[in-house]
């Protein structure tokens, strides 16, 4: 089945995430892709959603941020945009505090994680915003830097007020914080799809595979086991495993018990919860310089195959 791809837009309050997704938008269309579009934002109504023209199936999740509060709303409007309509991709604006690490997690449900192929984060940067950045609190700051460092494709944004020497100054500050990124400087979000589209992170994908180790972009790794799995080995996979995966989730069966668990993992500690329902045994992997055949292997050495 032709998986669905997923991008995520994020960007500091007021960077420019709804220009460009309609600039992108206008772009598709003319592609004629069929796209669909999840906007997120903080207030109770929606401020952005005119933006996207009524042909365009949207999803608006108000009032909380995917990240944190409604986490579990973008994982039920997913899966209700993949039952609805056929898709080529869906982008999703996040609203400006979004920690990109919380919204990937958001987007990749043990339940379609399969269906869809997340291709990556673009942020976008506010110029102006990146300059005066001392003035936001410490957390912010810290968020506004999270964002460039996880982002596949930053776009410097609102380049128009910035004289050459500032563009320079600007340019060289991002790249030191994410060397490995594709960085394009744009005024009003103006960009060609074919730079931010499957070819270029698909290239960079191949690229990181060679250079493993000078990756340092979130990805993602969805293992399905056909077979139940023994514990002891799981938990030994879990203390042996890097720690740049900084999430795990989905569902498991042990050979020991006929219930299902639902299991999550993150920053460093595991929990396993009774399934009412059997399930798929997927599990959904976050994080830096995932080995994907490693880790085929090494949880494939952990099921336990019935003769
Ligand atoms: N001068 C200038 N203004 C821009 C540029 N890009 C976007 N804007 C304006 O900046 C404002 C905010 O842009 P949006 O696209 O709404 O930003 P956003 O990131 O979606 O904002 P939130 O949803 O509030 O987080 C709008 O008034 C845009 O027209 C640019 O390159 N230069």
């Amino acid at each position: 089945m032709k998986k669905v791809d997923v991008y995520i837009l994020s960007g500091f309050l007021g960077a420019g995430k709804t220009t460009l997704l309609q600039n992108i938008l206008t772009q598709e269309h003319q592609k004629n892709r069929k796209i669909a579009v999840i906007m997120n934002e903080l207030g109770e109504t929606s401020i952005d959603s005119d933006a996207v023209s009524k042909d365009t199936p949207l999803k608006e999740l108000l009032n909380g941020c995917v990240c944190c509060t409604i986490q579990g709303q973008l994982e039920v409007q997913l899966n209700q945009m993949l039952h609805e309509y056929e898709l080529d991709a869906i982008y999703i604006e996040t609203t400006g505090v979004a920690h990109p690490i919380e919204v990937l997690d958001a987007c990749l449900s043990p339940l379609f994680a399969e269906k869809l192929d997340v291709k990556g984060i673009i942020t976008l940067v506010d110029a102006k915003r990146w300059q005066d950045q001392e003035k936001l609190s410490i957390q912010l700051r810290k968020l506004l830097i999270e964002q460039v460092t996880h982002a596949d494709i930053v776009l410097l944004n609102k380049t128009d007020s910035l004289s050459e020497n500032e563009k320079a100054k600007l340019v060289a500050e991002i790249q030191g914080l994410n060397p490995n990124g594709k960085l394009y400087m744009t005024e009003h979000a103006k960009i060609p799809l074919s730079f931010i589209q499957p070819k270029q992170l698909g290239e960079k994908k191949h690229h990181e595979q060679s250079h493993v180790s000078k990756n340092l972009h979130l990805r993602s790794y969805v293992h399905t086991f056909t077979n139940p799995i023994d514990l002891d080995q799981f938990e030994k996979f879990l203390r042996e495993m890097p720690d740049t995966i900084y999430r795990i989730k989905g569902y498991i069966t042990f050979s020991h018990s006929t219930e299902s668990f639902l299991f999550q993992y993150s920053y460093g500690m595991p929990l396993y919860m009774k399934e009412q329902i059997k399930r798929k045994q997927t599990l959904v992997f976050i994080g830096e310089n995932l080995d994907h055949e490693t880790l085929k292997q090494q949880l494939a050495a952990v099921e336990i195959v019935s003769n």
